[in-house]
């Protein structure tokens, strides 16, 4: 596969800055321990806002090649905007990544895909890949339009990016269904989805830009279903919430080829 497999941690409202340094630290001697090649796969810490920091601290500081992210960014720079986090600020503290859309963003706080879409620009505006997270909910699974469903989405989330920006985009499918349930899509449900994006990428784009994004399936992976979901075709990656709050756990989800 040519396009690198994408191993991130979602942490949501879990562990404080403290918290956050041991479990990185962890993190990084168990994947040593274990002579895990960086090359073959990235993975990728989502901390809350204030343990980024602390989190820049020790991979600076230890030299690990483990990259970072926030959780949301405003669709603003700078200004009025009481509460919110720049995408400069996140990039200034050496975050690459940030999410975009994740669907307790997109229920608890409303944001509709035009607010993505612009959260989307700001996040390259700043020199931030967004991971764009899409996803139906379990009505919409029920009724067999989850494909339609999640490709508007996409589509809306997308609005205004170029060629140029797609071809570093990262997006996760997560089924609302399928977050903190513990009930596992399964790959063939992953792979059917992410076959689906990455058509309508080429659609939107060029083959050439299909070829490049990369999309993750995120919803109750744990190391024993990260294997069979890794190895759908047009799954490049997973998005793991509660089992990314475990070292162990999350550094064996990303030896899945191990
Ligand atoms: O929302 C998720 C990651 O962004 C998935 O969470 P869980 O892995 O806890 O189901």
């Amino acid at each position: 596969m040519s396009r690198t497999p994408f191993i991130a941690g979602n942490w949501k409202m879990n562990l404080d800055h403290a918290q956050a340094v041991t479990l990185v630290q962890k993190l990084a001697w168990t994947l040593d321990d274990t002579n895990f090649d960086f090359d073959k796969a990235e993975v990728v810490v989502f901390p809350p806002f204030t343990d980024i920091r602390s989190v820049q601290t020790l991979v600076e500081g230890d030299k690990l090649k483990l990259a970072y992210g926030g959780q949301d960014l405003s669709d603003q720079d700078s200004g009025a905007y009481t509460g919110d986090i720049s995408g400069e600020f996140l990039n200034k503290l050496g975050a690459k990544y940030v999410l975009v859309g994740h669907s307790e963003r997109r229920t608890i706080h409303g944001e509709s895909d035009a607010v993505c879409a612009a959260k989307v620009q700001a996040a390259y505006r700043n020199d931030l890949v967004p991971v764009l997270c899409v996803g139906e909910g379990l009505e919409t699974r029920e009724e067999n339009k989850h494909v339609e469903f999640t490709l508007e989405q996409l589509r809306g989330s997308l609005d205004g990016l170029s060629a140029e920006q797609a071809e570093t985009l990262v997006v996760a499918y997560e089924p609302v269904w399928a977050i903190g349930t513990g009930k596992v899509a399964t790959s063939a449900d992953a792979q059917e989805m992410s076959a689906a994006i990455r058509a309508e990428i080429e659609k939107l784009y060029s083959a050439d830009v299909a070829e490049k994004v990369r999309i993750l399936y995120g919803g109750s992976v744990k190391a024993a279903s990260a294997p069979e979901i890794m190895g759908e075709n047009d799954v490049d990656g997973v998005l793991v919430g509660g089992a990314s709050l475990d070292a162990s756990e999350f550094a064996n989800i990303a030896r899945f080829d191990a």
